[in-house]
């Protein structure tokens, strides 16, 4: 699904974010990343949905190499990877449902189509009753849930989330927990990085341990390994 191949990338600053990532990530794995601040996470991450690109090594998805394809090929590739950050990133102006529904508008889907499935991706992050709320109104669950949703509208088959559960408390970010579980558990590949020692030890999922742009640990049933005193 996912494969990193001798990927690298260094800053025009000359930081060496990553060097030589190797990685194969499987269809329907649930996968965290770990590692300290500045590890690499983030950098990681930015390579998958083509903000940054690599400066040596190929990233291919589903057999694509993302490295190779052209500016205008970047949608598509958006369209394959939903994401979710920490700051939730709605937009303050629209709906709870509204801002589902832009996720379809902009990838050109048609209105009925919108109409059948917003309230569908709605349910299933049970926040059918929140529809019509601006996410002020939200909680940072609730706000977080609605970040979900939009990120898996339009159905990728693979959802990258960026520390999801850092602006939360630690009841509310087992929810949302919860939910990446439930996506994951109708076949969509999770990517989750994260600081949360607790949700990684709890959900005994694959863990991957980025230190100094390297790939240190690869664990199945992995927990949370890093020195609490480098924290
Ligand atoms: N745009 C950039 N320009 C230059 N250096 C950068 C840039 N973004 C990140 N870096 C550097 O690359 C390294 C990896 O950063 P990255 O953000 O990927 O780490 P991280 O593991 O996500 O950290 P955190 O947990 O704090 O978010 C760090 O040394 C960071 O300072």
């Amino acid at each position: 699904m996912i494969k990193f191949i001798n990927a690298s990338k260094e800053y025009k600053n000359g930081v060496k974010a990553l060097s030589n990532i190797n990685l194969e990530i499987y269809k329907g794995e649930f996968v965290f990343i770990v590692g300290l601040s500045g590890a690499g996470k983030s950098t990681l991450v930015k390579l998958l949905l083509k903000e940054e690109n690599v400066t040596e090594g190929n990233i291919l998805l589903d057999g694509l190499d993302i490295t190779k394809i052209s500016n205008r090929k970047v949608p598509y590739l958006r369209r394959q990877v939903g994401v979710v950050f920490q700051d939730f990133r709605l937009l303050t102006n629209k709906t709870v449902y509204e801002n589902v529904a832009f996720a379809m508008e902009i990838v050109g889907a048609h209105p009925k189509e919108i109409r059948r499935r917003v309230p569908m991706i709605l349910s299933l992050v049970d926040l059918s009753r929140k529809a019509n709320s601006f996410p002020d109104q939200l909680s940072g669950g609730e706000q977080q849930r609605v970040s979900i949703a939009r990120s898996i509208v339009n159905n990728p088959p693979v959802l990258i989330a960026d520390e999801p559960t850092g602006n939360l408390d630690p009841e509310t970010a087992m929810e949302i927990m919860k939910v990446l579980s439930d996506i994951n558990g109708r076949g969509t590949t999770v990517l989750m990085a994260t600081h949360a020692r607790e949700i990684v030890n709890t959900m005994k999922k694959r863990v991957i341990t980025l230190e100094d742009g390297k790939v240190i640990r690869d664990e199945e049933k992995g927990g949370y390994e890093l020195e609490v005193s480098n924290i």
